[in-house]
């Protein structure tokens, strides 16, 4: 058993991590000790047997005592905890939810199912800092890794359609409140079905429009609508989560470093109002000319959890959506076609759980295989 730290546990993606963990029995083999921010003193999760009370998590000598954190706390929190953590000399490992060190050079990004090679690497040299991808990165790999693994992209852009819960717990509920309030403006209409839709459409935008929908959090309102642009806004005209599509995946895959040329990748990244799965559109010029079936076997042989769904309606309206998937870990891929560019180009639709495998899930196998145990 290893005392392993636990920052963040009861946020959002601290409670799927949590939930998931349970579920696979890793706390047999952890004794946790667990952080907060706002409550030390207070008592830990009450499904945590013999844990003592919650300790400070801006408390560097309690942490420093632990050879192992997992943090899903934020990444304000470990741009402030972190390198104060290792000026003190604590050499232990930081697995870690949050965007701030995924690019540095002494961090591996984690996704085992897909780079397992390039963590046990770096385990074996001694590398200290493990960070979860990019949601829409990591659901986008665990879908269509085979056809990497198999050096079949030339290259790659994505369109995608990424769920409120990107933004936080927040981001949900003020959706969920817009999408009431619409309703509330327009119910004694919709209840009488000799009501013309124009009316109905009409009093919806302008209740849009005046500004009284709450949006503190996308700022627009985001039900009935779309938000062709996440996170910061690079200058370039491109968003940063369009700019780690790029970046992460290769740094994932192991690319664009010395002698392996980077595969270029790029698209547009669009917020709707799903609740928490993220999907995307790929359009993938492959290197040579692949056979449907053949890329079916490629993809449903990487990883147990990339599901192949065939291109037809009735299979993509039952297995291709958020609402299908959403509290699985299964990654749905389908709309597999040859568009008619060329036999070279393909195009995809998947979906993943962006709480499941965009977050919690690659650090609960990280800690896994720190442990030994996978
Ligand atoms: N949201 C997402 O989709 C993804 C998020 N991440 C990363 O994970 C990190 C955390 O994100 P997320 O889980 O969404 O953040 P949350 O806001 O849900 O939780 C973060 C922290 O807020 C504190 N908190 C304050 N009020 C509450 C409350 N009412 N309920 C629960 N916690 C509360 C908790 O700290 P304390 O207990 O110390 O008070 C908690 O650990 C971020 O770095 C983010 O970048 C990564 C991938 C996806
Ligand atoms: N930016 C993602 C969520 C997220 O937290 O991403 P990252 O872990 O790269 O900061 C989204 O809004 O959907």
């Amino acid at each position: 058993m290893k005392a392993v730290g636990l920052v963040g546990w009861r946020g959002m993606v601290g409670s799927v991590l949590m939930q998931r963990m349970r579920e696979e029995g890793d706390f047999a083999f952890v004794e946790p000790v667990f952080f907060s921010t706002s409550n030390a003193g207070g008592a830990a999760p009450s499904w945590a047997e013999g844990a003592g009370p919650l300790q400070s998590a801006y408390d560097v000598d309690a942490l420093k005592k632990l050879p192992i954190i997992v943090t899903a706390q934020g990444g304000d929190y470990t741009t402030e905890i972190y390198p104060k953590l290792r000026a003190a000399g604590w050499d232990g490992i930081w697995i870690d939810a949050a965007s701030t060190l995924r690019m540095a050079d002494d961090a591996i990004i984690v996704l085992d199912p897909v780079n397992r090679s390039v963590i046990d690497a770096a385990l074996a040299r001694g590398v200290k800092n493990y960070i979860g991808g990019n949601c829409t990165v990591s659901c986008m790999l665990m879908g269509l890794g085979g056809l990497f693994q198999h050096g079949l992209v030339e290259w790659l852009t994505s369109m995608t359609y990424q769920a409120a819960s990107g933004g936080g717990a927040q981001h949900m509920r003020e959706l969920l409140t817009q999408f009431g309030l619409l309703n509330d403006e327009v119910a004694h209409l919709l209840a009488d079905p000799a009501s013309a839709i124009l009316e109905i459409d009409r009093a919806v935008l302008a209740r849009q429009q005046d500004g009284s929908l709450p949006q503190e959090h996308f700022q627009v309102p985001l039900a009935g609508n779309l938000i062709p642009w996440i996170d910061k806004d690079l200058g370039d005209g491109m968003s940063k989560e369009e700019w780690k599509g790029g970046a992460e995946t290769n740094k994932i895959l192991g690319l664009g470093g010395a002698g392996a040329a980077p595969i270029p990748i790029d698209g547009l990244c669009v917020r709707i109002g799903a609740m928490r799965c993220h999907s995307q559109a790929l359009t993938i010029k492959l290197k040579k000319d692949v056979p449907l079936d053949e890329i079916g076997d490629i993809l449903r042989s990487a990883n147990p959890w990339a599901k192949v769904v065939p291109n037809t309606r009735e299979e993509t309206l039952r297995g291709l959506t958020p609402v299908a998937t959403t509290g699985t870990l299964a990654i749905p891929v389908g709309r597999l076609r040859k568009l008619a560019m060329g036999p070279q180009y393909l195009s995809a639709f998947t979906v993943g759980d962006q709480l499941l495998w965009g977050a919690a899930e690659p650090l609960r196998r990280m800690l896994r295989i720190v442990l030994g145990e996978l």
